[in-house]
């Protein structure tokens, strides 16, 4: 049986790019455990492995395969296992932050095109989660959707909207629920053809029950698969890559759902950022290009990873703007995303004509 990997997300580009290789086999990663992945080819799923060369040039956690990649293999004579000899370039990364003092951050999710940031019309709505979730997204590479659940328990959805127009500026906001069906369809206008999305957003707002929805009644995500995941068991095989009967690729991964926006304080979870920040010469030094800094002086000697450093930035960034007007926030954006004004007209009107293809 050959598999039609076009069902599986693949690009023209893609198809280009291996046609060059003849000696490969192109492949798209479905599963990441903890040693060994999962990878879908024209021949179907095989366990993997990373090539001992390959392996051997990795350096950082994020050059690893992960959930999304496609990547190229070759597969053993007895066709049981299938060895990934190169990681493709991403188009999308969704990646968590390092949160320990030398760790590089980790992929959570690649080649993304749509983040679907889900929020419930309820309890769970609010403004600045929906922005720190946009920052995240777009910092992916990947088209946010503002996704608005439980329109059913919402008896003021216009409102809702009103509330978030200032943030989800250039952004589409579809609201919907599963429970009555309503604004299902338009979110399934996202996910058709080679498109590949994502979930993410709280616990409980309703991801699983959307995906399910999407997957129709036949395959379903239940609790207890994943419940083996967060075990790191992986004894069943639980697809993290999932094909839809009506076309495109949704990827739902443990560390999708653990993928919470950050928030408050983050002395503590930089500590060590903090503790070299008090000895920079400036009080105000930026970590930089200034004189006397301890922290580019700690990445010179190879005490600190620059990705650390920035991972700061970015998280500095983002809690930065709670402090902010509507007004401020979306002028620093503009400045932050696209340079200017001008420049992110030009961005949308690009995203738009993708959208339309
Ligand atoms: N009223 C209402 N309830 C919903 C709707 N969608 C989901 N729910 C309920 O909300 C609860 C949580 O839904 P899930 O789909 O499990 O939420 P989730 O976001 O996947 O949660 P995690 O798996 O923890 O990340 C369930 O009890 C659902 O039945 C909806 O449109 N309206
Ligand atoms: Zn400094």
């Amino acid at each position: 049986m050959k598999i039609d990997l076009n069902q599986y997300g693949l690009t023209d580009q893609l198809k280009r790019f291996a046609a060059g290789v003849p000696d490969f086999t192109l492949a798209r990663v479905t599963e990441q455990h903890r040693e060994t992945y999962q990878v879908i080819s024209v021949t179907g799923f095989l366990p993997a492995e990373i090539a001992g060369k390959l392996r051997h040039d990795l350096t950082v956690t994020t050059d690893f395969p992960a959930v999304g990649d496609w990547v190229l293999i070759t597969v053993a004579p007895d066709h049981q296992l299938a060895l990934i000899q190169q990681v493709l370039p991403r188009q999308s990364v969704l990646e968590r932050a390092a949160v320990s003092k030398t760790g590089a951050g980790q992929i959570i999710a690649a080649n993304v095109d749509t983040i679907f940031i889900c929020m419930s019309l309820n309890a769970n709505f609010n403004v600045h989660r929906v922005e720190r979730y946009l920052t995240m997204a777009w910092d992916s590479g990947a088209v946010p959707v503002v996704v608005l659940t439980k329109a059913d328990l919402c008896t003021d959805v216009p409102a809702k909207l009103e509330a978030l127009a200032d943030v989800t500026l250039g952004v589409d906001v579809v609201a919907c629920s599963a429970r009555t069906g309503a604004g299902v369809a338009s979110l399934k206008t996202y996910v058709t053809g080679n498109r590949t999305v994502s979930f993410i957003g709280s616990s409980g707002v309703g991801k699983s029950t959307l995906i399910n929805d999407l997957l129709g009644s036949d395959v379903l995500i239940t609790k207890e698969i994943r419940a083996d995941d967060d075990k790191g068991r992986h004894t069943t095989t639980s697809r993290e890559l999932l094909r839809l009967p009506t076309g495109g690729v949704v990827i739902d991964t443990p560390g999708m759902r653990e993928l919470q926006v950050q928030g408050g304080d983050l002395t503590k979870a930089f500590a060590d950022i903090t503790t070299l920040a008090s000895q920079c010469k400036f009080r105000n030094c930026t970590h930089q290009t200034e004189p006397g800094c301890a922290v580019q002086a700690a990445i010179a000697m190879g005490k600190l990873d620059t990705r650390r450093l920035e991972s700061y930035r970015k998280l500095q960034l983002e809690l930065s703007y709670s402090d902010m007007s509507a007004r401020e926030r979306e002028n620093a954006k503009i400045q932050r995303f696209f340079g200017s004004k001008k420049e992110m007209k030009r961005t949308m009107d690009h995203v738009q004509k993708i959208r339309r293809r």
